[in-house]
């Protein structure tokens, strides 16, 4: 790698060579990685692969596991034999054996740890600016709101990783997002990231790694950073990215893990480098005035199939491109819409308000504020679903679980819950969800299941109200 300090880089590119171990060939390089995260889902064929190869865990230090997918979110007084789902019970039962066998550091679901990866990950302090992170799991991008290069592998690439610490990997083109002025009054990163996946599509961010950047962005608090970066996946991005700053140092003050002293200021010293060079270019750019940025909400099963809360679903009459027509009207059937309707007003089942894109205290800290001495709507269900022990404890430190109880939301315990239909919490078929999650695709939730994507407020909003609403449209006497 010599001379690769002389010429202008960008961030993701320093981090990048920080790592490469050795370069073998064909394009492709030998990465360091410094933090595996490991849940319970894809982690069993790794295990398994090591096992039979007879090899050991290279680095356990440099390994966490938990079990966040599966785990039910109501009683877990029965521990992991109780749950009830046979495949569940079995990759969590797996995990406990494997991380025993192979000495890997485990988060147990009794701890008050415990909670998605990609939550606790950053609140242990185990996500550090400059490192390489990887886990069985696309959202793994959530890390990189702290300044590291972190992405999802697949299960064989995982085993790659316990055994040897490194992975095999082609270098990604850059692509700078970049959002001018500031968001405007409740307008949240939520917002702002269906924005952006509503502008570019699914896959517009292909084979890259996104820098978000500009006024908006350094203004987000790292709740807001991590639900930008947490989504990039869903713009089809290899991981997202954000310069580390006071921000994110601040935050490391209170993460047990992290640096502490002088190692916290030499750490500190090669993290302010850590920014993109002037004269370093991106393969793409995409600029964003944030004022523009509205409340946003999907009303398809894509993540680009999004609506500012004012606006209307698309009527599949009024499109040219017949393939283009044919897609949002199987859409439309599927979410049970019609033609034309403004998505404002649209009645739901149930809300949910957690997952690694919104389930940290400041998503229930909007969610909550929204109450204002309001209740649940008839007949709707809502979950709040802390992403983490950590953050149960602190939002009942602040009384928000009473907050929620007594508005007639469920409080749960942490976990993936409704995000995906691998657990009990599920939607039945045709049931609508006002939900915080990321992905709304065809049955994400439950079979059948509709789901609209929405920022925290926007769900709660819709929790109180029966239907989607504008929540800067409620009234909001109360902020806890
Ligand atoms: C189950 C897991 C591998 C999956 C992922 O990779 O993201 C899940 O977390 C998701 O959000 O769809
Ligand atoms: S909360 Fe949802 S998106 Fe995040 S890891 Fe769990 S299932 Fe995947």
């Amino acid at each position: 790698m010599t001379g690769a300090a002389s010429r202008p880089r960008l961030l993701f590119q320093k981090v990048w060579d920080a790592h490469v171990v050795a370069d073998i060939g064909d394009g492709a390089v030998l990465l360091y990685i410094d933090r595996h995260l490991v849940n319970e889902v894809t982690s069993p064929q790794a295990f398994e692969g090591l096992r039979l190869a007879g090899r050991k865990v290279r680095r356990p230090g440099g390994t966490i596991a938990v079990a966040d997918h599966n785990v039910p979110t109501d009683d877990r007084s029965g521990g992991v034999a109780a749950i009830a789902e046979p495949e569940s019970r079995l990759q969590v039962e797996a995990l406990e054996r494997n991380v025993a066998e192979f000495g890997v550091p485990y988060v147990p679901l009794r701890s008050r740890r415990q909670g998605i990866v990609h939550i606790i990950g950053p609140e242990l302090g185990l996500t550090l600016p400059g490192t390489t992170i990887v886990c069985g799991d696309s959202h793994t991008s959530t890390h990189g709101a702290f300044g590291a290069l972190a992405f999802g592998i697949g299960t064989s690439e995982a085993e790659h990783v316990l055994a040897t610490q490194t992975l095999i990997q082609r270098p990604a083109k850059a692509m700078l997002i970049r959002v001018d002025n500031r968001l405007g009054a409740g307008v949240t990163a939520k917002d702002l990231i269906l924005h952006i996946i509503g502008r570019i599509g699914t896959g517009g961010a292909t084979g890259h790694v996104i820098e978000y950047a500009g006024e908006a962005v350094t203004a987000l608090d790292m709740a807001g950073r991590m639900t930008l970066c947490n989504m990039s996946i869903e713009a089809g991005a290899r991981a997202g990215m954000i310069a580390p700053d006071e921000t994110v140092y601040a935050w490391l003050a209170n993460a047990p893990h992290a640096p502490k002293g002088a190692a916290f200021e030499r750490a500190r010293a090669y993290w302010d480098t850590l920014r993109s060079d002037e004269g370093a270019d991106y393969d793409r750019t995409v600029v964003i005035d944030a004022r523009e940025v509205a409340p946003m909400v999907s009303w398809g099963t894509s993540p680009e199939a999004v609506t500012t809360i004012d606006g209307a679903v698309p009527d599949p009459a009024a499109i040219a491109d017949e393939a283009q027509r044919g897609q949002t009207q199987a859409m439309l059937d599927y979410m049970g819409l019609r033609p034309g309707a403004p998505i404002a007003g649209t009645p739901i089942d149930m809300a949910f308000i957690g997952s690694c894109t919104n389930g940290r205290i400041e998503d229930l800290r909007a969610a909550a504020a929204m109450i204002g001495g309001r209740r649940v709507a008839p007949g709707v269900r809502a979950l709040v679903v802390p992403g983490s022990g950590q953050v149960k404890a602190a939002a009942e430190a602040e009384g928000l679980d009473r907050l929620f109880l007594d508005a007639g939301f469920e409080w749960r315990e942490a976990g993936c819950s409704m995000c995906l239909g691998m657990n009990p919490d599920q939607l039945g078929p045709g049931q609508r969800c006002a939900s915080t999650s990321n992905r709304n695709f065809e049955g994400r939730q439950g079979p059948g299941g509709r789901t609209h994507l929405m920022s925290p407020a926007m769900a709660a909003a819709a929790a109180l109200a029966g239907h989607i609403v504008d929540p800067r449209h409620i009234a909001n006497p109360q902020r806890p």
